[in-house]
């Protein structure tokens, strides 16, 4: 690397953590030895960039050489929890193992006779900024690269993650090569984009649903319902890929399935919908004792509940930084990723792609009011049903799709962040039913950014050009503006 970079020599065990200031970006090069960034290996003499407010860490078992540009925070730290996250992979990886060999008939040594025959499903668990996303991020990778060709599937349950569509959306994807962390606007890797070129690395194809919110206590029996609805979808899938199944998943969480709930019930309710729906058999906890005994109260006598220690480099991210990283991922979603490199880096690499391949030119349309169908699930402002006067009922249901008026002031339209969702798949009429709504899939998103009153029209920003005629389209609660 040209230019201001430095060289640091890191031992067995140990990892360089770094935070990045709005703006800045940084480019890391492995020199010698072996590392990885949340489990995804860096290959050798080839700079990594990362951007928009990244905080991350490069981690090496057994000592490595990289060289970096100057980030704004820095350390190298030498506890980290990754002999434990290890432990927990090689566990998975036996459980993995003995499904396949189930699966195929394959003869069982003695001393595993008596051992189950599940593929790991696990749910994670643990309060705001312990580290959740990062240990489902790592598990995920060291599963895939223990070259079994394992595709676990991974689940992203946190409304305000975002994972691989907007935030707001819950959605799963199998994933077959490693995850790579290169800026929070796309957390969970890359998804197939609307480039026209193929992506080279890991181009995910999500399943999405629509929530619309980034707090869980906005609409709980919506999200159960999404939780449920994605559990159906890999019940399916796991009918006809039974070698898909034994790579088994992951499930990450929101922080309010762990504390802080206005409900109590609610957030029972949710982490039970979980547990059903993706027939979780083991539950971890990150780095709360508290809830660790209480999942064990609850789950311990059919299932395993493991309590796992929390990174110390975790940052603590609050209100803002996320209402940013909200930003960096509609961005990202209609524009691609734009970092600029640090000065003297020319060729570098972003999540695995080469710079130039993940710029997207999305399209502006003006549609007329009719074109699209437009709705929100429940009323705008609701309280949930349990902070109802006692006798009171409510008007409209919290998964009640209410239409949207255009023309109607106050519409909170202008700016929004709308799902448009796939068409049902059932066209027979006598099939319908009222909440079907709730039950489609994502097919993409779109902001509104002009509503023309008097001539009934309204401008959209959309990935692609494409008609929007007879369409359904759901509101939430993000706006967007560039
Ligand atoms: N070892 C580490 N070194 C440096 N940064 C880290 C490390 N582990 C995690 N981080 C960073 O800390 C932040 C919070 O981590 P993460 O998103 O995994 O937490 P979480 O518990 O899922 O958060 P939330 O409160 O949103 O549910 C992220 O920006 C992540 O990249």
């Amino acid at each position: 690397m040209e230019g201001e970079s430095k060289e640091w020599t890191l031992d067995p065990e140990t990892e360089y953590r770094f935070e990045l200031d709005p703006g800045e970006s940084l480019a890391v090069k492995l020199i010698h030895g072996h590392a990885e960034v949340f489990g995804a290996e860096l290959a050798a003499n080839h700079p990594y960039l990362f951007g928009q407010e990244c905080k991350a860490a490069v981690f090496t078992w057994r000592g490595c050489t990289i060289e970096m540009s100057h980030p704004s925070t820095e350390y190298v730290s030498e506890e980290t929890p990754m002999a434990a996250y290890a432990n927990l992979h090689i566990a998975f990886e036996q459980m993995r193992v003995r499904a396949l060999r189930d699966l195929r008939g394959s003869p069982v040594p003695e001393y595993e006779r008596d051992k189950p025959t599940d593929p790991p499903r696990v749910l994670v668990l643990g309060p705001e900024n312990s580290g959740k996303t990062t240990v489902c991020k790592i598990l995920i990778n060291y599963a895939v690269r223990a070259g079994q060709g394992w595709s676990p599937l991974l689940i992203n349950a946190d409304p305000a993650e975002g994972g691989w569509a907007a935030p707001g959306a819950i959605s799963v994807a199998p994933v077959h090569s490693p995850l790579a962390t290169c800026s929070p606007g796309s957390p969970l890797g890359t998804a197939a984009t609307s480039a026209p070129t193929a992506l080279s690395s890991n181009a995910l194809l999500p399943l999405a649903y629509w929530y619309g919110h980034s707090e869980t206590k906005r609409n709980p029996l919506l999200l159960e319902r999404i939780v449920r609805n994605i559990g159906e979808n890999i019940n399916d899938k796991y009918q006809v890929d039974l070698q898909g199944r034994t790579a088994g998943l992951i499930v990450d969480t929101p922080a309010s399935f762990a504390s802080g709930h206005r409900s109590n019930d609610d957030r029972q309710r949710l982490i039970r919908a979980c547990v059903d729906a993706f027939k979780i058999n083991t539950i971890l906890v990150v780095g709360h004792e508290k809830l660790n005994v209480e999942l064990n109260r609850n789950y311990g006598s059919h299932l395993t509940v493991v309590k796992i220690p929390k990174s110390g480099g975790v940052v603590e991210l609050d209100h803002l930084y996320r209402e940013r990283v909200h930003n960096y991922q509609l961005h990202t979603y209609f524009y691609g990723q734009r970092v600029p490199p640090p000065a003297g880096i020319s060729s570098a690499s972003l999540g695995g792609e080469t710079l130039s391949d993940i710029i997207l030119s999305p399209s502006s349309t003006i549609i007329n009011f009719g074109d699209l169908s437009i709705f929100r699930i429940g009323a705008e402002s609701m309280a949930p049903s349990s902070a109802l006067p006692i006798g009171a009922a409510r008007v409209v249901s919290e998964t009640q799709a209410v239409p949207v008026d255009p023309a109607a002031s106050g519409s909170g339209l202008l700016n929004a962040v709308l799902a448009v969702l796939a068409q049902p798949a059932n066209t027979d009429e006598a099939e319908r039913y009222d909440e079907e709504i709730l039950d489609l899939p994502i097919m993409g998103f779109i902001v509104v950014t002009n509503i023309d009153i008097p001539l009934r029209k309204m401008t959209i920003l959309a990935p692609n050009q494409g008609s929007f005629v007879g369409r359904t389209a759901v509101i939430g609660s993000f706006e967007w503006q560039e």
